[in-house]
């Protein structure tokens, strides 16, 4: 049976990728899409033309679908889910900024529910492996700092991303003695502090996504870093997630969980 999909946030850069990817699909269809200035003319965004556009939660039907991808913005994305979930709709989500609470809580919900879904801070195979690579040399490395690169527009800072390898990082890193006190002559100057690991955010125009663990020791050093060029690298992540959500039986989070 055709899946139907619901792409939230489908105007965008990341929900046209998903509208693109959806269309190629046997099995999956693009049924509606949420997005709250989108102009009321399906095939302008590459839907069907009786697909649904919708510009508020309050619009969307009972029964509208049954997958809800998620790429709109940090203010909408827990709402968002929290509808799907209530709404037996399995979410599969890429948008980031959501902090630790509001996922426990979907998490909570989706266990009350018990309706599968994904939350993943980047569905790129070079970042997954980054994060997975960079939480190893974490056991040798203890000294580490991140540095994550992006477009101009985005939204969020740090990047879930890097929050999501500091995370993994920490998970591993051997208790080790901290930096001394440092004095900076320019406020922020030495970046954001996750749990001693420090986080730089770069925004450009010209990137897309970028990322670099560094790693020092005494006379070396190793640098881990993952570039995605094009926001199609993207959508195989998203494909996999589509393909498996209905086995989930809870909102998992991190693409590596579902690999
Ligand atoms: N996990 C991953 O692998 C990746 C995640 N991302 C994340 O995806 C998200 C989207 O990125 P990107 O596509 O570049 O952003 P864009 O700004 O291009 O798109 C945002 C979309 O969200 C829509 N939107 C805004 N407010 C709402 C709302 N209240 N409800 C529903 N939709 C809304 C916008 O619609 P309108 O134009 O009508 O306002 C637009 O369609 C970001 O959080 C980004 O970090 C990005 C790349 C990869
Ligand atoms: O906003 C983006 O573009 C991206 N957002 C995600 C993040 O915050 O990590 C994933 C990827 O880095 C692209």
């Amino acid at each position: 049976m055709t899946k139907k999909v619901l792409v939230a946030g489908f105007t965008g850069a990341m929900g046209q990728k998903a509208v693109g990817l959806v269309n190629k699909l046997n099995g999956f269809e693009v049924v509606a899409g949420l997005s709250p200035i989108a102009e009321n003319d399906p095939e302008k965004y590459h839907l069907s033309a009786d697909a649904k556009i919708f510009k508020s939660l309050d619009e969307i039907p009972d029964h509208a679908a049954d997958i809800w991808i998620d790429f709109t913005t940090p203010k909408a994305v827990y709402d968002n889910v929290k509808f799907a979930l209530t709404h037996h709709i399995s979410p599969v989500v890429g948008t980031t900024g959501m902090t630790d609470e509001q996922e426990a809580e979907l998490i909570k919900i989706s266990q009350r529910e018990k309706i599968g879904g994904l939350i993943a801070p980047n569905f790129g195979m070079s970042a997954v492996l980054l994060m997975k690579f960079a939480k190893e040399a974490a056991k040798y490395f203890p000294d580490v700092e991140i540095i994550e690169m992006h477009h101009a527009d985005k939204k969020d800072a740090p990047s879930g991303t890097a929050l999501s390898t500091a995370k993994m990082i920490a998970e591993n890193r051997p208790a080790h003695q901290t930096a001394p006190d440092e004095i900076e002559t320019l406020k922020n100057v030495r970046g954001g502090d996750y749990q001693g690991i420090k986080i730089h955010s770069v925004r450009l125009p010209g990137y897309i996504a970028h990322e670099q663990v560094l790693f020092g020791g005494p006379g070396e050093a190793l640098t881990i870093r993952q570039d995605s060029f094009d926001r199609g690298s993207f959508m195989g992540g998203v494909k996999v997630a589509l393909e498996k959500v209905d086995q989930l039986n809870e909102l998992v989070v991190g693409l590596e969980n579902i690999l």
